[in-house]
């Protein structure tokens, strides 16, 4: 459904002494599967818009080629655009006319019928909690309101193809939830490829099958959500014996199988790869070997270990950082055309 080989993004910002090259994007592959759903991971500005603008075909690569839908993204733009759904992090422009007539029009222009564009919008407003809101001027809608008629302006044509640009940003918890349950059923009842953007660890862990982690243009990692945990940071197993003199024994047992055993009193921890299958064989280990528990606890990692092991940051100071900064202005950034 996506193939991109090579994909580069350079954007000339300044003049004179002050002129920069940014490569926004630096050399992506990507292979999207008919029927998956990826989550596009990365802190601010690491490339994720980027990409999907030159997916989307609203922004010309410098370099590299992608297909989506079959479709090359310089070639064919215009079946590109006819085969896909975007719904952009900026939102929609509207009209000023009401918000039902903005949709029902979305939806005729890519050739709905108005009476097929009605029922479904009106199918896509229930669906999204926006009932009662097809007479309202999009203006004055709500920021989450808005939000979720951008994402009815994505789906209106029933694409099979979906890019979604960080949709859940903005909403309030209920609506984050109704929106992931809509996602969902993309997939299950309309057997939709989804491709989304979002600064939100869990959101990404439970809408996605494979997670694809961006940072500073480049693809760091792919894989599902389980693997790369398992793969980079191992589950933290968390032993408390019962006596002073049975830790080391416990802590020669636990290295056996893990790594990075410490010890802290009766505290015994060390990291294991996928401890589900692991520590019954442990707990056998240790009884037989007269050491008793006083508790157990497996703490599996979590994305942000996962990003933190591969760049050395923290996703979540990406995230902190936008939360403080988006209560502005959105940030304006040069158009280089
Ligand atoms: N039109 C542009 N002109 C100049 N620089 C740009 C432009 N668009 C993006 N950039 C720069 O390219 C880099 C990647 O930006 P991009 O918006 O793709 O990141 P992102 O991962 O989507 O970030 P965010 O999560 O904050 O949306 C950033 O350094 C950004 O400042």
């Amino acid at each position: 459904m996506i193939t991109a080989r090579g994909l580069v993004q350079t954007f000339h910002t300044g003049r004179g002494k002050a002129a920069k090259e940014v490569r926004a994007v630096d050399g992506v592959d990507l292979d999207v599967a008919e029927g998956e759903v990826v989550g596009f991971l990365g802190p601010n500005g690491a490339g994720k818009t980027t990409t999907l603008r030159m997916l989307t075909t609203l922004l010309r690569p410098t370099a590299g080629t992608a297909t989506v839908a079959g479709y090359d993204v310089v070639k064919e733009p215009v079946q590109v655009r006819r085969s896909i759904g975007y719904v952009s992090q900026v939102g929609s422009t509207f009209s000023g006319a009401y918000a039902g007539d903005e949709v029902v029009d979305h939806g005729m222009l890519y050739g709905m019928a108005r009476g097929d564009a009605v029922r479904r919008g009106q199918e896509l407003f229930e669906r999204l909690q926006l009932d009662g809101l097809w007479k309202r001027m999009p203006k004055n809608m709500s920021g989450g309101q808005k939000r979720r008629l951008d994402v009815v302006m994505g789906l209106i044509h029933d694409p099979t193809l979906v890019f979604l640009d960080e949709p859940t940003t903005g909403l309030d918890p209920q609506a984050r939830a109704n929106l992931w349950e809509h996602i969902e059923s993309l997939r299950t009842s309309h057997g939709a490829t989804v491709f989304l953007t979002t600064h939100y660890l869990d959101e990404a862990d439970a809408l996605a099958d494979r997670i694809v982690i961006i940072d500073q243009g480049r693809i760091v990692a792919s894989d599902t959500a389980d693997n790369l945990k398992a793969q980079v940071a191992g589950d933290l197993v968390d032993l408390e014996v019962a006596s002073d003199d049975q830790v080391a024994v416990a802590a020669q047992r636990l290295g056996a199988i893990g790594q990075a055993v410490e010890t802290d009193g009766r505290r015994v921890r060390g990291r294991v790869e996928r401890a589900g299958r692991v520590v019954p064989s442990l707990l056998r280990d240790l009884g037989s070997a007269g050491v008793v528990l006083d508790s157990i606890e497996v703490l599996r990692p979590t994305l942000d270990d996962v990003f933190l092991t591969l760049t050395g940051r923290s996703l979540r100071d990406a995230e902190a950082g936008e939360a403080s900064s988006s209560e502005g202005e959105p940030e304006q950034k040069e158009e280089v055309a």
